[in-house]
């Protein structure tokens, strides 16, 4: 996709999410995914899995994006899941929005069934319905994106998501972006290298922002990380979390890809 059609990317994936959210809830109340099975699971803290690695990588499930379209649509999930769980991820990141990355929450299910690690519900939250749906399916983190949210929605999706027992990962893309967030409305924030106008990558944004966010929150780089050099330079300054998908994505078995990955990060 050209950067000119990319730049309202986020525009245009809210106003497809407020149509498909509302459908959704025509079909599946929100009163019945409270009685799914996986609602009342005690929930894995995403912080603590990465804090206690010397590199906390949450290795995502990705099959395509709009920047990359086709990553990898040979593999089967189950054998990425479980590639990254044997392999020594921190957490895993599925991606469940389909229209865009040809995702679903059944992924997400899948996931849950073939790990232990926790999840992060990847998908634009917009709405608390979108909640009960990541509590149902399994996630144990889920996403919320500063550039999408007005500060008021961006802090009460994060307390009804602290109350499911989901952490928030808190994704940002600028110095004020972050300065705009309420205090309090993250457990990790994630510092997106991706440019969402231009789908440029800058690790730039990971190196500036580092020194802005107490270390009290998890820091997460996110996007564009392909070399174990550029992790360790980022956990020099101070970053605990590494969301990472295409690099491990569009090899044959991304499970393997991560093992060689982590090797390299530590010599
Ligand atoms: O990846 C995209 O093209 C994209 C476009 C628009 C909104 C979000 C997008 N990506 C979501 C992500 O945050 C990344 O999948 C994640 O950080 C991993 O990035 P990468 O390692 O570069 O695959």
């Amino acid at each position: 996709m050209s950067a000119t059609s990319a730049t309202n990317i986020l525009d245009r994936i809210a106003a497809h999410k407020k149509v498909e959210v509302a459908l959704k809830k025509e079909v599946l109340p929100a009163a019945q995914l409270r009685e799914f099975p996986l609602f009342s699971r005690e929930t894995t803290s995403m912080a603590d899995s990465l804090r206690k690695r010397p590199f906390g990588i949450i290795a995502e499930h990705k099959r395509r994006s709009p920047s990359r379209a086709a990553i990898n649509l040979n593999v089967a999930l189950p054998d990425v899941v479980r590639g990254y769980t044997q392999a020594g991820a921190g957490g895993i990141s599925v991606l469940t929005d389909g229209t865009f990355f040809g995702g679903s929450l059944d992924d997400l299910l899948q996931a849950r069934a073939c790990t232990e690690l926790p999840l992060l519900r990847k998908e634009f939250i917009l709405d608390p319905y979108q909640l009960l749906e990541a509590k149902a399916y399994g996630a144990d983190a889920i996403l919320l994106i500063a550039a999408m949210l007005d500060s008021k929605t961006l802090g009460y999706l994060a307390t009804e998501a602290r109350e499911l027992g989901m952490e928030v990962l808190l994704e940002v893309h600028s110095a004020e972006e972050w300065e705009a967030c309420p205090s309090g409305a993250a457990d990790l924030v994630g510092v997106n290298n991706r440019n969402l106008k231009t789908f440029e990558v800058s690790l730039d944004t990971s190196r500036e922002l580092a020194a802005r966010i107490p270390d009290t929150l998890v820091r997460v780089s996110e996007s564009g990380l392909a070399q174990p050099a550029d992790l360790r330079e980022l956990k020099e300054l101070g970053y605990d979390g590494f969301l990472i998908g295409e690099t491990f994505m569009k090899e044959p078995e991304p499970g393997l890809a991560l093992e060689a990955f982590l090797k390299n990060c530590s010599t």
